[in-house]
């Protein structure tokens, strides 16, 4: 299979315009003895393509990704390793227009890690116009005072004419200090986006211990693939007034026992996910079953219960016990 290639065809000017050097210097990688380590943020509009580039740099997939927006609710820190390096990627909710309290966590979440990290990648879709969206999540990546990157995203679905003008536009709305055009279904240009990030680094200790890949715990990677395969068999509102829970994680015999609760806002949505004689619900186990059987290297028995809790986007106490409140 031919290998993808977005800007064949394009002269040298071209290219060089796509991937700059804009100017600020990027500390280098560290001399013989020193490590470099950082903490290094994904924000941008939902749907932008920032779990499926977190999970293309760590090589696994540890983080749900969807064409729902929104799919994003619990900030996820993933790490990726290089010789002399660690770098801690957060992946980060959607910034959007909340529109319940569930949103406005879910900005604060996000905005929360502005001003806390190295590196501030700010992604946008290369395939989808500028907007006001995008506008305002550069206004406030501006003030951050990390290393800032422009990463285009989706680089598959857009012609080279129409990244180079999404890269001027963005460059109007923020000052970067450097920009990459990638693709990380296709893996296009992710291994020079890590290591990009990496030259920006600082000398630092190593965060996380050579064992860990991820901060999310167990209860909580179950709980956001039970979801992530709802949102993929469910339409209209009902992704969005799904919440899980996993209740309980018991490992018998080389088997790991687990029960998670699924909780919906209303009697017809709790129907929806059931299903005719239960199927739906049957095959969201069944697609869970497979991913938590992958990411916990044993069989898994999955039970899954759903129950209403109506208007709990709206109930801030509810929102914290299903782990999406932004101080979680
Ligand atoms: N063609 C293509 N699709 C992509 C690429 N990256 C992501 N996608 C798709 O875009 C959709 C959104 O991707 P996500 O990674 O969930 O986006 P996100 O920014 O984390 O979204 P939120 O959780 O809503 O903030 C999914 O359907 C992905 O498969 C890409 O490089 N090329």
């Amino acid at each position: 299979m031919d290998e993808f290639d977005p800007f064949e065809g394009m002269t040298d000017d071209e290219l060089d315009a796509m991937v700059s050097d804009l100017g600020s210097e990027p500390d280098g990688f560290a001399g013989e003895d020193g490590f470099r380590s950082g903490f290094v943020a994904l924000v941008g509009r939902p749907n932008a393509g920032k779990s499926t580039l977190m999970n293309a740099c760590m090589g696994t997939k540890m983080a749900i990704t969807s064409p729902v927006a929104q799919t994003t609710r619990r900030r996820m820190r993933g790490v990726v390793r290089r010789e002399g390096v660690q770098i801690v990627f957060v992946d980060t909710p959607g910034l959007h227009k909340p529109h319940d309290s569930l949103g406005s966590e879910l900005n604060k979440s996000a905005l929360a890690e502005l001003g806390d990290v190295d590196v501030l990648c700010f992604l946008i879709d290369a395939s989808q116009p500028i907007g006001r969206g995008d506008a305002w999540v550069a206004e406030r990546v501006a003030k951050s005072p990390a290393k800032r990157i422009l990463v285009l995203t989706k680089a598959d679905l857009a012609s080279p004419e129409r990244v180079l003008e999404q890269i001027s536009a963005a460059r109007e709305l923020c000052e970067f200090d450097d920009v990459i055009v990638l693709s990380a279904t296709e893996r296009f240009n992710v291994d020079s986006f890590i290591d990009l990030v990496a030259s920006y680094l600082p000398e630092g200790p190593k965060w996380f211990p050579d064992t860990m890949s991820t901060d999310a715990s167990d209860d909580t990677i179950v709980a956001e693939f039970v979801r992530e395969k709802l949102l993929m068999r469910t339409r209209e509102e009902v992704p969005h007034s799904v919440g899980v829970i996993c209740d309980s994680m018991e490992r018998r015999r080389g088997v790991l026992h687990v029960h998670a609760v699924i909780y919906v806002e209303r009697e017809g949505q709790k129907g929806i996910i059931i299903g005719k004689k239960g199927e739906m619900l049957k095959h969201v186990g069944i697609d869970a079953r497979r991913d938590l059987e992958r990411i916990f290297g044993c069989k898994v028995f999955l039970e899954l219960e759903v129950r209403v809790k109506p208007n709990w986007r709206e109930d801030a106490r509810e929102i914290r016990r299903l782990g999406y409140a932004a101080d979680e």
